[in-house]
């Protein structure tokens, strides 16, 4: 489809050059702009085209990069990526080497702080607010934040700060009553309340309320603007009693609405003031708007009929392998609870909920509170199992510490999106979870190498009761292995020997092991008798195993799909503890993920790079036997 309009505006400065009566024909293209690239990238869809509107009328009134905008999560940034200079590259959207899928602050000027994870922006514009004020400037900083990232604890900090601080700072908060799953919680329900149609005032009415609650400027400009009379209201919510201006609900995608209110936002001195607009996540995209998750996040798509390519799956994956796993648990043990922070489908717990839905907890984007949360159910005698991927963990670390850990709770940690991810990127990437764990006192760790190992952990897990346990699992489908009917709790900190061999040991945590395996085929081929292990604990180790695997091999190598300071870490400590380290002929190799931030890739090419597939293995090893058995090996 032709944009005649949307391709005069390389960057915001073309837009506001236009007339105000322009913008619909601009948003319009927009919208069919971000389809179109996003149907040849996948990506995240229903968030931007529920913020099309909003994003034109702030480029168009704001004075950005001057004025802050800062997009929350930043997942629904693609609008804003296209207006902002990015165009020509949109169609590399969360490819290699492309353009992130939110926001960066490298990637743009108009990007002035970077996301991925939710509910930061308030406390960011507030940081950036205030150093305004210090530097005596005057430009605005515009918090945009969904009603989804709203129930994250961050947001009430932020906002418990700004609202004591009287910083001129603008939040608007985009309300189209969806997280990735329908939302959840009394805030949603408030929101919703507020957007019911009894709240929405006349004009008459609201400037009689402006008078009361906002600066004479706003008022005047609110009696002129006619045209936004049915959505704009003040009254005493529940903002207006955290310090803030409330202005709202007021519809998202009338730019009639938008711009006169953004423009009243904007030239009043007061702060802080939140607006409150209301969207449809999906809107203008037929299959988006009738799709349950109103597609959230999408594979490449056919523009016409909406039909997602979706690849043939050759086995389960990870996620619907726990969720099953969980169900069959549960079936025998009343006591298992699960728990998610508004990933009910990303982590499975959306199987869990539908035959357990008394015994399902989606407590919203608020990582720290369900950790908390699965410890005081723990105390309780129930066996929670807080399903979060590995890279939200990481918000709840000291729950992690002092709620679970130090008490001993048995809660259970399933960690999705172990390892790297692919095109969600740096921000995404479990690279962390074996080191920040695997440091506490009382945690167990476990990684599985398969599907059906990770039957098994969950029935691990389901039977440890005598303090914190964690597995961890990738992104993706399983490696096709055979089913076990029913899972079999492990031994605690026990791991096995896959394959055996005299001169090499490769010792892998997780999913590597198929890549060890392949390597070690390659290392045999080159007269290398290679042992293989599955080291399945991370915490606490196979102390037994692994210094047996130092003392009978010439070449020790640990595999992981984590950082340093995890695995091969604990297990040098141990190498070194025990002395093994001593005996001179012993060559030990610690494989772990680069020391960077990894950008976007497909996972396998991310693992080549980083050296964590079979060729890298091989190489390791060779490196490590040195020059001269490397021309041996290669005669
Ligand atoms: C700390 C954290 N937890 C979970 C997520 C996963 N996540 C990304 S977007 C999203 C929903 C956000 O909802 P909302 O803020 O309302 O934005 P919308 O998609 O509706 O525009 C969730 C749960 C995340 N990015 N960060
Ligand atoms: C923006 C966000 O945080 C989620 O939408 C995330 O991208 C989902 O990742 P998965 O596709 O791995 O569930
Ligand atoms: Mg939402």
């Amino acid at each position: 489809m032709s944009t005649p309009l949307l391709d005069t505006i390389k960057t915001p400065d073309d837009l506001r050059r236009l007339h105000e009566n322009q913008l619909r024909q601009v948003a319009d293209e927009l919208r069919t702009e971000t389809i179109s690239a996003v149907s040849v990238t996948g990506g995240h869809l229903g968030a931007g085209l529920g913020v099309v509107e909003l994003t034109v009328a702030l480029h168009y009134v704001f004075d950005t990069p001057r004025d802050r905008v800062i997009w929350d999560v930043g997942h629904q940034a693609y609008p804003h990526k296209i207006l902002t200079g990015r165009r020509d590259r949109i169609r590399t959207l969360r490819q290699a080497e492309g353009l992130s899928g939110f926001t960066k602050r490298q990637e743009s000027e108009y990007d002035p702080f970077g996301a991925a994870h939710s509910s930061t922006s308030i406390s960011a514009g507030l940081g950036m607010a205030v150093a305004r004020d210090l530097e005596g400037k005057t430009n605005n900083v515009i918090a945009v934040i969904g009603d989804g990232a709203m129930s994250a604890g961050m947001a009430y900090e932020a906002m418990n700060n700004a609202g004591a601080m009287h910083s001129r700072l603008i939040v608007i908060l985009n309300d189209n009553d969806m997280s990735i799953a329908p939302p959840t919680g009394a805030m949603s329900s408030y929101l919703a309340r507020l957007v019911s149609g009894g709240t929405y005032r006349g004009i008459r009415e609201t400037a009689k309320q402006l008078a009361k609650k906002l600066p004479k400027f706003i008022y005047e400009k609110a009696q002129r603007a006619e045209e936004f009379a049915r959505g704009f209201w003040t009254g005493g919510t529940m903002f207006e009693e955290l310090g803030f201006y409330y202005v709202g609900p007021i519809d998202g995608h009338n730019l009639d609405h938008l711009l006169p209110i953004l423009k009243n936002v904007r030239d009043t001195e007061t702060g802080p003031i939140l607006v409150h607009v209301v969207t449809k996540k999906g809107k203008g995209y037929a299959p988006a708007e009738a799709a349950a998750d109103k597609y959230h996040g999408v594979v490449t798509f056919d523009v016409v009929t909406g039909a997602q390519t979706k690849a043939k799956a050759n086995a389960p994956s990870y996620t619907k392998v726990f969720g099953e796993s969980l169900i069959r648990e549960a079936r025998a043990d009343d006591k298992i609870v699960a728990v998610t922070a508004a990933m009910p489908s990303g982590t499975g717990i959306d199987l869990f909920g539908k035959e357990f839905p008394a015994r399902t907890f989606d407590v919203g984007i608020a990582e720290q509170h369900a950790v908390t949360f699965a410890a005081g159910m723990a105390t309780e005698g129930y066996k929670p199992f807080c399903a979060i991927y590995s890279t939200f963990l990481q918000r709840a670390y000291d729950q992690v510490v002092h709620d679970v850990a130090i008490q001993n709770l048995p809660v259970r940690f399933a960690l999705d999106r172990a390892g790297l991810v692919g095109a969600d990127g740096p921000t995404h990437a479990g690279s962390f979870d074996v080191a920040y764990l695997g440091c506490l006192p009382n945690m167990v760790v476990m990684a599985a190498a398969d599907e059906a190992e990770l039957v098994h952990m969950v029935a691990t897990a389901a039977a440890h009761d005598s303090g914190p346990i964690a597995f961890r699992y990738p992104r993706g489908e399983g490696v096709g292995v055979d089913m076990p009917e029913k899972g079999i709790p492990l031994a605690i900190g026990k791991g096995r020997i896959v394959k055996e061999g005299s001169r090499i040991a490769l010792l892998s945590l997780g999913t590597r092991l198929s890549e060890a395996l392949k390597a070690a085929e390659e290392l045999e081929a080159r007269g290398l008798s290679t042992t293989v292990a599955d080291a399945r604990f991370a915490k606490p180790l196979d102390e037994e195993m692994i210094l047996r695997l130092a003392r009978d091999h010439e070449v020790l190598v640990t595999i992981e799909e984590g950082s340093i300071g995890g695995f091969g870490s604990y297990v040098l400590q141990l190498l070194a503890d025990r002395g093994a380290l001593d005996r001179g002929s012993l060559k030990v190799r610690a494989m772990v993920l680069p020391d960077i931030y990894q950008d976007q890739d497909k996972p396998e090419r991310m693992y080549a790079k980083a050296g964590l597939d079979s060729a890298g293995i091989v190489t390791k090893v060779f490196e490590a036997l040195g020059r001269e058995e490397t021309r041996k090996a290669s005669a």
